[in-house]
């Protein structure tokens, strides 16, 4: 796989705080890498490091073969975590204006913008200046400014916030085809249902440190145990001492069990003690979302860290 970015054990301080501990990870050409973390992890302090906006005090930022401050940053698209576009420019001016940025020839960007602002529901917008646009067509605007003139590696600092469900749909399928064309997507995002279903690999971050680092698959394999929710009145000691249970939590009648990464289920449905309250009984999978919360949260799977195949 084709490495297009590497972020090399980046160390980040403001005044007396570590906010980056040794970040560690790779983009590769046509793949989707996912940044997560709870608020205040250092996702943004991370893509402004490998944007330039700010510098790393340890640690490197490596595109292709250029380091530092010589990576030709015309090849790179952003989409910032603080949204924002000039006011009284129409449409069409500032994506224009994105693309001379970037050195790009202006005839192929129209058609390019004109292309995309179908595909955004925006068509025949291009006159229409960026002040009459709602708050979702602005950000679909800037997206389309982030892309205009082909990045080969495009960062997107929380695409989806502030998007409605229809919206989200035509971003998800935007960048998963810029990404089936060989675009390289680093993106960083709190929605997890949208990041399982779109990541290839993710890195997962917690006060500034490296929690989680592997393809969704594995990170899913080695993460996402069996649990269990029984409806009924039960002793939260009685289900603790069930085998194979590592966790429980309990809200009235509902009790969620945590098992074992290794447990089988068959065996351990047949083992459940036949005394129990069992009004309902379903068992599923932990999902992207709670492994995020789990880490959130300090809990156990934070004390599991480790990099899987990352490759
Ligand atoms: N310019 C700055 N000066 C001082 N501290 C900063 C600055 N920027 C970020 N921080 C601190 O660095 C830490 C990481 O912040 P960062 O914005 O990178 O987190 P994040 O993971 O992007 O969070 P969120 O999900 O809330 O956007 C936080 O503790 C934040 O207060």
């Amino acid at each position: 796989m084709e490495q297009v970015l590497s972020v090399k054990q980046l160390q980040k301080s403001f005044k007396d705080t570590q906010v980056l501990h040794d970040i560690t990870f790779d983009v590769h050409k046509g793949e989707i890498m996912a940044v997560l973390g709870p608020n205040g992890a250092g996702k943004s302090t991370t893509i402004r490091n490998i944007m330039g906006i700010m510098y790393p005090d340890g640690g490197e930022v490596v595109f292709h073969n250029h380091h530092g401050d010589t990576i030709p940053r015309h090849k790179i698209g952003y989409l910032p975590e603080e949204r924002g576009l000039y006011k009284n420019v129409k449409v069409m001016d500032i994506l224009l204006y994105f693309a001379e940025l970037k050195d790009y020839p202006l005839d192929r960007a129209k058609e390019r913008a004109l292309d995309y602002l179908k595909r955004f529901d925006l068509e025949g917008k291009e006159n229409v200046s960026v002040e009459e646009l709602s708050k979702g067509m602005g950000q679909k605007v800037q997206f389309i400014g982030s892309i205009i003139h082909e990045p080969e590696l495009l960062i997107l600092d929380e695409p989806f916030s502030g998007l409605d469900p229809v919206s989200q749909d035509v971003f998800k399928r935007e960048i998963k085809k810029l990404a089936d064309n060989g675009t390289a997507i680093l993106l960083s995002s709190h929605q997890m249902n949208l990041v399982e279903e779109m990541c290839d690999r993710l890195f997962l971050m917690n006060k500034g440190q490296q929690v989680i680092y592997g393809a969704m698959k594995d990170v899913k394999a080695e993460y996402a145990n069996f649990k269990c929710t029984i409806y009924g009145d039960n002793d939260v000691a009685t289900l603790e001492a069930i085998q194979d249970v590592t966790r429980v939590e309990q809200d009235g009648s509902t009790s969620v069990l945590y098992l074992d990464r290794d447990v089988t289920l068959p065996g351990w449905l047949s083992n459940i003690p036949g005394d129990l309250d069992v009004q309902e009984i379903f068992v599923d999978r932990i999902s992207l979302h709670e492994i995020f919360v789990d880490v959130a949260l300090g809990r156990s799977i934070a004390a599991k860290e480790g990099v899987l195949d990352a490759e």
